[in-house]
């Protein structure tokens, strides 16, 4: 391992803590969701220990509707982690040091959301984010840091960065699980084929990983958004905005010299949809075979069956699978044949896997599967998707260091 661990840090000691609780908000209300879960096991460990247990996370961006206060958050953790989490409206100020200091070993306090704070946000170096006031003012209350913030570990903010200069620095358990699984593409080499399933709407994303992955991975199989495009790029009448979309021309605009020269150079190892699937006038699932399609006359929400049945044997032939979007609208359960299908095929076969995107693993628990027969279910969007091309973690890079 690259960096320390909780197995390198001495119990009963006073740690501040980064997670990532950053969470969907309905009307007002923080929804619960994997990160809550996962987290929980670092913050139980740690309190278990006898450590005092003082927790920083974000939520939301300034200006957003989703830029909330943590309150909700603690009630939420608490009920994961099965211990009291108690909660000051502050991030560094007198009340967030008097409740620090307050607090006893075993105990769990969380602080006021970190971009509540003006120093917490422009992207800067470790250095600089080190000498901010914030950093300076919590950092003498303890032993210890600890990051097991890895979705968020792509941000260089204080206190994803700064913190790590200061005291010495550990890497919570799931950034270390977050970090081997979701490196392997880069670090790993596998005996058998790679296969990447590539979709969902972030197609500007998921072909910046192609480009930078093509030697490494043997197949892409492609849906969603970007399997749209590369279809459109092949000559079809898909992929494009028809009334009110705005999926299509701004990402074909930005991509489309990339993903013309993805074919051209690595025809091959791209698969793309032989049919999709639509909605029909009695409001069902239709299915038409591209070859079949001539006109630009409806959307497309998912890959059909027969992309399934060619997908199927691809991914059970495989040693290694990595997923990167949905290839459907899978909420919608008409629309979910494609997503469910590589998922099950996963599910059932002995290869190593890392499925990642906050909404893609969403339909692991919708529609019945066990997260338990996939290798890894990542909770990271950004950090997952630069982990994929190979790319540096600005919070994990100071962790690094001695
Ligand atoms: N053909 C499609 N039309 C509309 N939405 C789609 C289509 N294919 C996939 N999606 C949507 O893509 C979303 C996932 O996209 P994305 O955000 O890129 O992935 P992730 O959240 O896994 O990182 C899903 O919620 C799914 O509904
Ligand atoms: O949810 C997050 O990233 P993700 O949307 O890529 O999963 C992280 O908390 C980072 O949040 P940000 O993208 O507002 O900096």
């Amino acid at each position: 391992m690259t960096f320390k661990t909780l197995d390198d840090l001495e119990p009963e000691q006073r740690v501040l803590v980064r997670l990532d609780l950053n969470s969907p908000v309905e009307d007002g209300e923080v929804q619960d969701n994997r990160r809550f879960d996962r987290h929980a096991t670092t913050v139980k460990e740690l309190a278990e220990r006898g450590d005092k247990v003082i927790l920083m996370a974000h939520q939301g961006r300034p200006g957003g509707d989703d830029f909330v206060s943590l309150e909700q958050h603690a009630a939420i953790l608490a009920d994961h982690v099965g211990r009291d989490v108690q909660f000051v409206a502050d991030t560094y100020g007198d009340e967030a040091i008097d409740a620090i200091e307050s607090l006893d070993a075993g105990e769990i306090l969380l602080l006021e959301n970190t971009r509540m704070c003006d120093e917490e946000l422009p992207e800067e170096d470790p250095e600089v984010k080190a000498d901010t006031e914030f950093v300076q003012t919590l950092a003498p209350h303890f032993d210890a840091y600890i990051n097991d913030a890895y979705s968020a570990a792509h941000r260089s903010h204080a206190s994803l960065v700064g913190f790590a200069l200061e005291l010495p620095a550990y890497a919570g358990r799931v950034m270390e699980s977050e970090y081997e699984a979701n490196s392997s593409i880069a670090t790993r080499e596998f005996d058998g084929q790679v296969t990447m399933v590539v979709g969902g709407t972030k197609a500007t994303d998921v072909i910046d990983v192609m480009n930078n992955l093509g030697d490494k991975v043997d197949q892409f199989l492609l849906g969603g958004i970007a399997g749209e495009l590369f279809l459109r790029a092949a000559g079809n009448d898909v992929g494009f905005d028809l009334d009110g979309m705005d999926f299509f021309d701004d990402q074909w605009e930005a991509n489309r010299e990339t993903i013309e020269s993805l074919l051209d150079e690595r025809g091959d190892q791209i698969k793309l949809a032989v049919d999709l699937a639509y909605e029909d006038e009695n409001d069902e699932r239709g299915e038409i075979a591209v070859a079949n399609i001539t006109e630009k006359d409806r959307p497309y929400l998912d890959v059909g069956s027969m992309t399934v049945d060619e997908y199927d044997p691809i991914i059970r032939d495989s040693e290694a699978v990595f997923v990167k979007g949905a290839l459907g609208l899978f909420e919608d359960e008409r629309f979910a044949v494609g997503t469910v299908g590589v998922l099950q095929a996963i599910s059932e076969t002995d290869c190593f896997s890392v499925v990642g995107g906050g909404d893609t693993s969403r339909a692991i628990e919708m529609y019945g599967m066990d997260e338990a027969d996939f290798g890894h279910v990542s909770i990271a969007g950004g950090a997952y998707i630069r982990a994929l091309t190979g790319a540096p973690l600005a919070g994990v890079e100071v962790l690094k260091q001695d």
